[in-house]
């Protein structure tokens, strides 16, 4: 059940980097909603409401944020909420956004997402046991890794699978203005000299730490201004960490969720169907999992489709042509830059690393021990 028509018609991002001392995360997250506005041809004034999301208090020690984040958002007097699953929060907090669009509430929803990790020690965070919380060893690569290896055993995929992604989402990267990593004459031998972290993850494998903030305008049918970006289908799902059976490589909810987006926007066959994807990939590895996972490639067989150059700028299935979250990684902010992306590409916005005639896009977050799932499908065409 889809509601109303809903449209992305503004996209807002700060540059993504190790540490904005600049400014305060007030500073930031207004950084982008400005930008935002100003690509809608709005201002705060013709906002009904704000939603804002990102991952854990504990990444920047500031206990609920959002509450003293209103003024900076022009939310004062208007409906603001806050969402949080996890790593996938970016995308989850663009669905809520869009729900109330799609349910009538609102004609124009600013939908804000950020991080700002320089304040604390998100590593930290994510190793702390937590009373009630699970405990994910040392930060994410060490609850991640594991299951890397599970994936390799799995499916036979050789060593270099995971250095093709890295080099190719970093060369997109070169092409993003707003990119955190950008690493002139980045090579395979470059990426395999670098240590091991979590093995099989090496440094250049993995995503960095950022500060930044993303921000998107959704508007009703009657409401768009410019160029819009149609929502063609929203989904999200979640499962418990752990549970007897779980597949924690392969996991039904991303499969659930991909099955229930594709089914509302009428995609048989993703690949085909698909023009362009931005795919939350924090690790290398997670490219040819999630290609399986989300049913571009039969199960075993998505680092096949990596190792073809399927998924490069030039491939049949562009994945992450902004250089994806293996090149920015403001945790809370990170869906939101998926889904953002993939509304730039089917308004043909996105720059040097537009993929030529895009027309749909899918924008995927996941988060937690990969077990909370968003996703949407954005158009040129009114679904
Ligand atoms: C659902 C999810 O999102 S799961 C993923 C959650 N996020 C993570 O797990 C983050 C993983 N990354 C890290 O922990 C860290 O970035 C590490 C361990 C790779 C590096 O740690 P540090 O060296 O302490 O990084 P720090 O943030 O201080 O940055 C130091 C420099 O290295 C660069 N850098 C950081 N990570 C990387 C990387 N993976 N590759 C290349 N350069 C990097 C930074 O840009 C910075 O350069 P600058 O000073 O020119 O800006």
């Amino acid at each position: 059940m889809m509601g109303n028509r809903c449209a992305v018609i503004g996209v807002g991002q700060t540059h993504y980097t190790t540490k904005r001392m600049d400014v305060s995360i007030a500073g930031l997250v207004r950084e982008a909603a400005l930008r935002a506005l100003e690509d809608a041809g709005l201002t705060f004034k013709d906002i009904d409401a704000v939603v804002i999301g990102k991952a854990p208090d504990l990444f920047e020690g500031v206990m609920m944020p959002e509450s003293y984040l209103a003024d900076a958002l022009g939310a004062a007097g208007k409906p603001m909420m806050r969402v949080h699953t996890a790593g996938s929060v970016g995308g989850s907090t663009a669905l809520v956004g869009a729900s109330l669009i799609q349910a009538g509430v609102h004609e124009r929803v600013l939908v804000v997402a950020f991080e700002k990790q320089s304040e604390s020690n998100a590593t930290w965070a994510l190793s702390t046991h937590l009373p009630f919380n699970a405990s994910l060893v040392v930060g994410a690569g060490g609850y991640f890794a594991p299951h890397i290896r599970e994936y390799m055993r799995r499916t036979g995929a050789p060593d270099h699978i995971g250095t093709l992604v890295a080099v190719k989402d970093r060369q997109n990267a070169l092409k993003n203005p707003y990119a955190h990593l950008r690493i002139p004459g980045i090579s395979r031998e470059m990426v395999e000299s670098t240590p091991m972290l979590w093995e099989p993850i090496r440094y250049l494998e993995t995503c960095p730490s950022s500060d930044g903030a993303c921000a998107v305008v959704l508007s009703s049918e009657q409401a768009v201004t410019g160029r819009p970006a149609w929502v063609h289908g929203t989904a999200m799902r979640s499962e418990p960490i752990f549970r007897a059976g779980r597949d924690t490589v392969n996991p039904q909810g991303g499969k659930d969720c991909a099955a229930d987006v594709y089914r509302q926007a009428g995609i048989a066959d993703p690949r085909r169907d698909l023009d362009v994807a931005e795919i939350y990939v924090p690790f290398s590895w997670y490219e040819p999992m999630w290609l399986e996972n989300l049913g571009f490639a039969a199960e075993g067989e998505g680092w096949k489709l990596t190792e073809s150059g399927a998924t490069a700028l030039d491939g049949d299935i562009p994945w992450n042509a902004s250089g994806g979250v293996l090149s920015s990684n403001p945790i809370g902010a990170s869906g939101l830059i998926r889904f953002a992306e993939a509304a730039l590409q089917v308004r043909g916005m996105a720059g040097e690393h537009q993929v030529d005639g895009a027309r749909r896009a899918l924008g995927h977050a996941y988060g937690g021990g990969a077990q909370f799932f968003a996703m949407w499908i954005v158009g040129t065409d009114k679904p």
